[in-house]
């Protein structure tokens, strides 16, 4: 969306810092702030759009939508809701759903989570009995921990949200499936009857999101609420199965996808702040005959900082790549073929993790590098810390994840042993594995994390394999193995993000300028050899580098750092954050980081008075001994 058209939305922009209002104003003012965005949003959607050019501006939207501090009590609407109802309704129920959400006539959210089960879905306890005197569904929450707990916007916001509940028919479970459920008032927003909701407190981040929680008291809705295009119940109770349950867990899937790009969108945000206020910030005095170096100038500040622009554009450069696939296997799925989900689902549980994983010590990284400054709220790295390290725990732990794709990776490297092709991303694992010299070029270290990546895949599953024949089961196996199996899974997404990345950039270098082209190979180059360095003992146990090329190595980086310096603040700027959006007393354009500081600073309510009130009712008595 254009941001120029965002920013010109009156009243968007603050007056009161956000840090300064309580609780309770922040979610009333987020909300007064999201309904003017939304007008704005909608004014600029094009019906005709594609989802793929449609979800390509919701990526686009997530850059804008950071125009708050905080994310939005709509987040759960946009990034959940909507996806839910067009990858899990019926034709019909699309139809009718879609248009009522598309106008915001109706604000939703996701509940799947619960008090006392949020990774393990076979475990939710909310139910939906299937009534077949009435044909509805009787939700449900038996006991305290089968609360709802969490979903964004379920508190206060929503009215309608997407509910996994586990469905029974005549005593017998069928699993977890959505539901359609309205759970307030279109006119009053009331909790309907038999409905309890509530707001789970304040939490690191996501203070404005209006995170909730939602009881059920035996509260009935009509037969056509299941969302039934993967499975269905008929008026008899007939339960109909779909091809594949895991079809259920979809969106999950999508916002994992979605979680990759908005990483890079963070990260670049933080780098931006973190670089730009890195310019004007001058400190000590190295030369006593001349002038404080701008703290940029420190080859530590460029170590902190140049990777993680890299980063971002390996992280934008991968999500790409994988909506790409996500688009494709959709399209697949519509037509009943499903052979190509498995290695989607492997492919965002590795890269959701390690986008999280790296981005969160990046933004901290950067927060860091700005001193104390960088501690202040008004810099808006704190917040930005708090929206990203949300990301390694919702949507998937990151654990879980990596073990889901293990789960993965070990049976491709299985069937591969016993013969069967291995395909697509993993296909490499059928190379060499074994590296005479190590190759330090590019493309040559990129090989060598895939030569890791085999080397740990198959000596986890020799771990496996070895518990097993020693008499465990197989769970109690995979359990003993399992720190093991996370860094096998970590080593492929390594592999991954390095390959991807290389590759996207070289389609991409034929129609760059040459002086474009160097310095974004530049950072290829910065990213690859950080990563090698970074995993200096798996180079050195599986890819054969000597202390001599670790040298090399290391005085490559230094250099890379020294090339890429003149063009740092440019990369940033390249970014285009508009200061509204950037939020930032350290990062703005103009670089006046001290007066903006200063002039955030008399907006503190404490600033109103020379003297607070406590110095008479506490502090004199106090210091006069009369308490
Ligand atoms: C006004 C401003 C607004 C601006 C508007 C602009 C719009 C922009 C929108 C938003 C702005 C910001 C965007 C930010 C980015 C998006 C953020 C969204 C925020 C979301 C908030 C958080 C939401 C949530 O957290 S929802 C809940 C998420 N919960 C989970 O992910 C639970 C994780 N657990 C699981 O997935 C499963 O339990 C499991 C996979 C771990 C295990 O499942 P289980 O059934 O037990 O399976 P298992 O027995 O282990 O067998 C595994 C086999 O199943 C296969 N499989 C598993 N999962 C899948 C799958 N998803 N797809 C396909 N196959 C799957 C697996 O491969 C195994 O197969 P095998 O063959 O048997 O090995
Ligand atoms: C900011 C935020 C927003 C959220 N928004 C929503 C929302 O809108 N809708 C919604 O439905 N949910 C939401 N969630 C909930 C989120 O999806 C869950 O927190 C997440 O799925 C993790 O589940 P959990 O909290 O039960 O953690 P747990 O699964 O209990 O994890 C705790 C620990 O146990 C470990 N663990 C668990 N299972 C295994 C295993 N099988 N093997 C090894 N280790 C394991 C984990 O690795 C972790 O270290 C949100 C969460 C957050 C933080």
């Amino acid at each position: 969306m254009d941001e120029q058209k965002v920013l010109s939305i009156k009243g968007l922009l603050d007056d009161t810092p956000e840090e300064y209002l309580s609780h309770k104003e922040k979610y009333e003012n987020s909300i007064r702030k999201s309904v003017l965005f939304y007008k704005t949003l909608h004014s600029t959607e094009d019906e005709n759009m594609s989802v793929d050019e449609k979800t390509k501006l919701n990526f686009r939207n997530i850059v804008t939508s950071a125009i708050f501090k905080d994310n939005s009590p709509f987040m759960l609407h946009n990034s959940m809701f909507i996806p839910t109802i067009m990858g899990q309704g019926t034709d019909e129920q699309r139809e009718y759903w879609m248009k009522r959400a598309k106008n915001m006539e109706i604000i939703g959210t996701y509940a799947q989570t619960e008090l006392g089960h949020g990774t393990f879905i076979r475990g939710l306890e909310t139910q939906a009995t299937y009534d077949p005197d009435t044909e509805e569904f009787v939700l449900h929450s038996p006991v305290l921990s089968s609360y709802k707990w969490w979903p964004g916007g379920l508190a206060h916001t929503a009215n309608y949200c997407i509910v996994m509940a586990r469905l029974y028919i005549k005593g017998k479970s069928h699993g977890i499936h959505p539901f359609m459920v309205q759970i307030r008032d279109e006119e009053t927003h009331m909790p309907l009857p038999g409905i309890k909701l509530g707001e789970i407190g304040a939490k690191l981040g996501f203070n404005t999101v209006n995170n909730g929680f939602l009881g059920f008291e035996n509260h009935r809705i009509s037969r056509d609420r299941m969302l039934m295009k993967n499975a269905q119940v008929l008026k008899d109770g007939t339960f109909v199965a779909g091809s594949n349950s895991k079809l259920t867990y979809g969106t999950m899937v999508y916002v994992r996808v979605l979680i990759v790009s908005n990483m890079a969108n963070m990260l670049a945000k933080a780098v931006t702040i973190a670089l730009r206020y890195s310019a004007i910030r001058r400190q000590s005095q190295p030369k006593p005959d001349e002038p404080e170096p701008q703290i940029l100038d420190y080859v530590t500040q460029q170590h902190k900082l140049f990777i993680a622009i890299a980063s971002s554009h390996a992280f934008y450069m991968n999500a790409m790549w994988l909506w790409e696939i996500y688009y494709s296997v959709s399209l697949q799925l519509a037509s009943g073929k499903l052979d190509n989900l498995p290695e989607l689902h492997a492919l965002a549980c590795c890269l959701k993790p390690l986008s999280t994983i790296d981005a969160t010590a990046m933004i901290e990284k950067c927060r860091l590098a700005c001193g104390g400054h960088g501690y202040m709220l008004s810099a808006n790295l704190a917040q930005t810390y708090g929206l990203a390290t949300a990301a390694y725990t919702y949507e998937g732990e990151n654990t879980v994840l990596l073990l889901q794709a293990a789960r993965s990776l070990v049976k491709a490297w299985v069937g591969h042993v016993k013969g069967r092709p291995l395909k697509g991303t993993m296909a490499y694992l059928a190379g060499d594995s074994t590296v005479k010299a190590w190759d330090g070029s590019i493309d040559g270290i990129i090989q060598s994390f895939k030569v890791v990546a085999i080397r740990k895949i198959s000596s986890v599953v020799k771990i496996l394999q070895d518990y097993e024949k020693s008499g465990l089961s197989p769970e109690d196996a995979w359990n003993k193995a399992s720190v093991f199996l996370t860094a096998a899974s970590e080593a492929h997404g390594r592999a991954v993000l390095l390959s991807v990345y290389k590759s996207e950039m070289d389609k991409r270098a034929a129609v760059l300028s040459p002086p474009l082209r160097k310095v974004l190979l530049q950072l290829v180059d910065l990213y690859v050899t950080y990563w090698a360095l970074e995993k200096v003992g798996d180079m050195l146990l599986y890819a054969s580098i000597t202390d001599k090329d670790v040298d090399e190595l290391q005085r490559r980086y230094i250099e890379l750092l020294a090339a890429i310096r003149p063009n740092a603040v440019g990369l940033v700027d390249a970014f285009d954050f508009r200061d509204e959006i950037l939020n930032s007393t350290l990062g703005a354009y103009d670089g006046r980081a001290y007066e903006r500081l200063m002039e955030e600073a008399m907006k503190s309510p404490l600033n109103a008075e020379p003297v607070n009130q406590t110095f008479h009712k506490y502090l004199k008595p106090f210091m006069r001994g009369k308490l």
